[in-house]
């Protein structure tokens, strides 16, 4: 729909201006809408149950988490053409997808992006939800690393099944265990997000030449091992795929033993006193990588 659109919502009476288009999926659309001088995020969708169901996640997660503002604002519909067309209204998440973040600011800052995402999956756990479909798109990253969600399409009840996923995030697909809902499942997809955003060419093109049935974390854990950028967390990364922490919080612990550790071998590697060129490489690309994540794990 144009800028400038005015939406009324039929039964709440509240009228949004739609300012510009801020993302589009298979659910809906997703408008930059303002009300006044406020600004919010609102999803116009297809399915009145899809959008519907959505709404009712983020009205059970907003009361599952009554310490934060609340995330969704308004439910309705309006007219469109003799049609009602549904909707919902939720704060804006500020940032760019985690891939295009660290392309921008570097792949120093996967170390605090990572630990932030495990900080949010581990509060809905908590409450008692999976996220399900973490992906690039879904996982919006903005100033010094901070993580917010979109799409709670994929919200589901732990214990049930998963009600939205993405083919090269789901462990299913690689054969690495089922599709119900529990904390591992997004371990899981949160370690595909690593590979993804930092390696992500080789793994589409392992995704195309891989016989399903070949399909296994192990030729995950080959991209891992040859990735520099992820050598730092590569204990985490196997352990996600195969889902063997005790929780979340200990998933959280865990990525940040591997960065002290990380840094530990940085300054023992930047101590030598003859440095080989490749020690040297070796040692920058490890001091880049844990840098923004020693100044933030000293000061967080
Ligand atoms: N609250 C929000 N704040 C800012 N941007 C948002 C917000 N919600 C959604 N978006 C943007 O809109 C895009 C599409 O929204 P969303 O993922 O909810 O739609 P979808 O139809 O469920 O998508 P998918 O097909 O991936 O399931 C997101 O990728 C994101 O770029």
């Amino acid at each position: 729909m144009p800028s400038g659109t005015t939406v009324k919502g039929i039964w709440n009476g509240r009228i949004y201006r739609l300012e510009r288009l801020l993302g589009t999926g298979a659910n809906g659309h997703v408008y930059l809408a303002a009300n006044g001088r406020s600004q919010y995020a609102m999803k116009l969708g297809f399915e009145v149950t899809d959008l519907q169901g959505e709404a009712n996640v983020l009205a059970s997660l907003d009361h599952a988490e009554r310490g934060r503002p609340p995330f969704l604002l308004d439910v309705d519909d309006f007219e469109l053409n003799g049609r009602k067309v549904p909707f919902y209204v939720m704060r804006v998440v500020p940032g760019m997808p985690a891939s295009a973040y660290l392309s921008k600011r570097g792949s120093e800052w996967l170390g605090v992006i990572g630990h932030r995402l495990l900080e949010r999956l581990s509060q809905l756990h908590d409450a008692g939800w999976v996220f399900g479909d973490i992906k690039n798109e879904n996982v919006l990253v903005h100033d010094y690393g901070k993580v917010g969600l979109v799409d709670y399409g994929g919200v589901t009840a732990i214990g049930r099944s998963v009600r939205q996923f993405t083919e090269i995030y789901d462990r299913g697909y690689w054969s690495a265990g089922s599709r119900t809902a529990e904390p591992s499942y997004d371990w899981f997809a949160a370690a595909m997000l690593w590979v993804h955003a930092t390696d992500g060419k080789r793994l589409i093109r392992l995704t195309e030449t891989l016989l399903p049935q070949n399909r296994h974390p192990r030729e995950l854990l080959k991209l891992v091992r040859t990735n520099p950028h992820l050598r730092p967390v590569e204990t985490w990364m196997e352990r996600a795929f195969a889902g063997q922490f005790q929780d979340t919080a200990d998933a959280c612990l865990h990525w940040r033993s591997c960065l002290r550790q990380a840094d530990r071998d940085a300054l023992a590697a930047s101590g030598g006193k003859v440095m080989g060129w490749m020690t040297g490489l070796f040692a920058a690309s490890l001091v880049l990588f844990v840098s923004a994540a020693a100044v933030w794990l000293l000061f967080y």
